[in-house]
């Protein structure tokens, strides 16, 4: 059985079948990727597995347990993290101040603005946020004010924000959306070092192709709210199915 188990997930908006007998199973500590093309339900899976949606039918489970009917924090606290298409940090605060973050909040079980205020007391949560930091090799940016940052070390951070979280299951929205190479690059090197590294499983949903083949164990096709097929990148790429989905082309 998966870390995380979809069964029969059907999701309507009015008359359109978002999502329809979605079923997927994903091996703990893997790198598993939804891909489809535009509308093919991506997104609505997504927000059903992090409490942002309910489905009309079907179960999802992380680590045995249900996600369905519990609010998108408690599912976080459960162990699912997740990163967005846009870098959700706080320019105005320095890197090290943005990492701190998560650390107050796993602390305090909140995160409440005037902890970062007075941190002169805190020296645990500064040195924890420090070493992640390192291990990101982004120590030396650590006094930076984080909107001054490319868009490739804001998704660096924001994803060691998740990290400080220590989930089990990191959810990847697109994570190198609007990145240029070289950035996209070195968020595929830094997931790869966390995937080799940590106990972590990793769901990412993704439009480039190189993102996916470099990174993905197993790769699910959703085509029209459906799964098409599943299975290792290699007999993903050509599969005659995956092309029709894509191209229109007849297999
Ligand atoms: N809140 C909503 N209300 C109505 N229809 C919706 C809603 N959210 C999504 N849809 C529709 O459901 C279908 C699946 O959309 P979804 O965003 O999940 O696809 P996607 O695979 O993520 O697409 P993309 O790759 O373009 O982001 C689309 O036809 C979309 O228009």
């Amino acid at each position: 059985m998966g870390i995380l188990e979809v069964k029969n997930v059907n999701k309507r908006f009015g008359g359109l079948q978002a999502l329809g007998d979605v079923n997927l199973s994903v091996e703990e500590n893997s790198v598993h990727a939804i891909i489809g093309p535009n509308g093919a339900g991506k997104s609505t899976l997504l927000n059903c597995l992090i409490g942002k949606l309910i489905p009309d039918t079907g179960s999802v489970m992380f680590d045995g347990q249900s996600v369905l009917g519990r609010k998108p924090y408690e599912i976080n606290q459960m162990g699912i993290s997740r990163v967005f298409q846009t870098p959700e940090i706080f320019g105005d605060l320095t890197v090290l101040e943005n990492m701190m973050i998560p650390i107050f909040a796993k602390r305090d079980g909140a995160f409440r603005m005037h902890a970062i205020e007075n941190t002169l007391n805190e020296k645990s949560v500064i040195e924890q946020a420090e070493h992640m930091l390192e291990s990101l090799n982004m120590a030396d940016a650590r006094h930076d004010h984080s909107a001054s940052m490319s868009r490739g070390n804001k998704r660096r951070l924001e994803i060691g924000m998740c990290l400080a979280q220590n989930p089990r299951l990191l959810l990847l929205d697109e994570p190198t959306a609007g990145m240029a190479r070289a950035d996209t690059n070195n968020t595929i090197d830094l997931l790869k070092q966390i995937s080799d590294e940590r106990d972590i499983t990793i769901a990412i949903i993704e439009h480039d192709m190189h993102v996916v083949f470099s990174l993905a164990q197993r790769i699910t096709v959703l085509a029209q709210g459906t799964p098409l097929v599943e299975d290792t990148p290699d007999k993903i790429k050509g599969h005659p199915k995956v092309r029709e989905a894509y191209l229109g082309e007849t297999a």
